[in-house]
């Protein structure tokens, strides 16, 4: 099988390496994507006929500002802001040239950035999120004030979901539709959650519908919702932990009943194929949580996730 990119041009990929944990409050995530290219990423796309653009991880610690007392209950707004700013910035300059954008995580507030920078460059983009977690808390409904709990509701081009107005993320054009997101993975989900995923009629496949129709049926019932004539360019963002923890045991907010492997991988070779995909997030991998061999297995997913995103194959 041999993919045809609509998007990406010269088979290119450009990498932005975001090691940041600010979105959370457990160290270690940051450590992710060293990880990823400790083990050899950019060499397996190299092998697989990719040409790679990667310039270093980002350095964030100087976004870190001396003070962040937190804004109503986020933490951390004001590093979370300029750190994913200047990702949305990477990853837009990155689809810009036709290259096809990977941007591997650190924790999942990293999206506010990706996503922003895809839809900077193709607004008619449309995204996948795969996850335990639904990630659309707002300011007002989060209970923990972790932002990687919340990028979903600041991304979201609706009136009234975001009530106070937080001028720290003005740079944040909010261009997601409802009817542009779908979720495959959730098992997770806070109350208030769940009532913004109704309000909105946002699409959302659980653990329940993976079980019941399979994961064939349910990439294709994701992708008819989102994207129906298969022609719009896909942000494909994963968060490991929609994973089974048997599987990303390394993460730091694992949830029992999640995707298997094939399911998590078949997901990734069917987004592929459309030859529509433009921009990929591998988030949540935390090599410091959990024994060695959870370590090595969470990583090494985390780089086959990635490889099956690129159009590796079975056959
Ligand atoms: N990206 C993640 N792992 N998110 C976990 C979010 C958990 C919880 N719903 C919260 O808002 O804090
Ligand atoms: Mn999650
Ligand atoms: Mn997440």
């Amino acid at each position: 099988m041999m993919t045809t990119y609509k998007y990406i041009k010269d088979k290119t990929v450009g990498i932005v390496g975001c090691p940041f944990s600010g979105g959370q409050p457990k160290e270690g995530v940051d450590e992710g994507p060293i990880k990823m290219i400790e083990y050899g990423l950019i060499d397996q796309l190299v092998e697989m006929g990719w040409s790679v653009e990667f310039d270093g991880h980002h350095k964030f610690t100087e976004f870190r500002p001396a003070e962040d007392p937190n804004i109503g209950k986020l933490k951390k707004p004001r590093y979370v802001s300029r750190v994913t700013k200047a990702v949305a910035e990477s990853v837009e300059s990155h689809l810009k040239k036709g290259h096809l954008a990977l941007t591997l995580g650190g924790d999942h507030s990293l999206a506010l950035g990706t996503v922003s920078g895809t839809f900077a460059a193709y607004p008619d983009a449309c995204l996948i999120w795969i996850d335990a977690h639904a990630d659309i808390n707002t300011p007002e409904s989060t209970e923990s004030g972790n932002l990687h709990g919340c990028p979903v509701s600041f991304l979201l081009a609706v009136d009234g979901l975001i009530n106070e107005e937080i001028t720290e993320f003005s740079w944040l054009k909010p261009r997601l539709r409802p009817d542009r997101l779908v979720y495959i993975g959730l098992r997770d989900v806070d109350p208030p959650e769940k009532e913004i995923l109704k309000k909105y009629g946002i699409k959302a496949f659980s653990m329940y519908h993976v079980d019941k129709y399979g994961i064939g049926k349910v990439v294709e019932m994701a992708l008819d919702a989102v994207n129906p004539d298969r022609d719009r360019p896909i942000h494909l963002s994963f968060d490991v932990d929609g994973l089974d923890p048997t599987v990303a045991p390394s993460t730091g907010t694992p949830v029992r009943g999640g995707l298997t492997f094939r399911e998590g991988h078949y997901i990734c070779e069917a987004i592929n194929e459309t030859g529509l995909l433009v921009s990929v997030d591998i988030m949540e991998v935390n090599p410091t949580l959990e024994d060695e061999v959870s370590v090595f297995e969470t990583v090494t997913v985390g780089c086959s996730l990635v490889r099956c995103c690129l159009g590796e194959s079975l056959l």
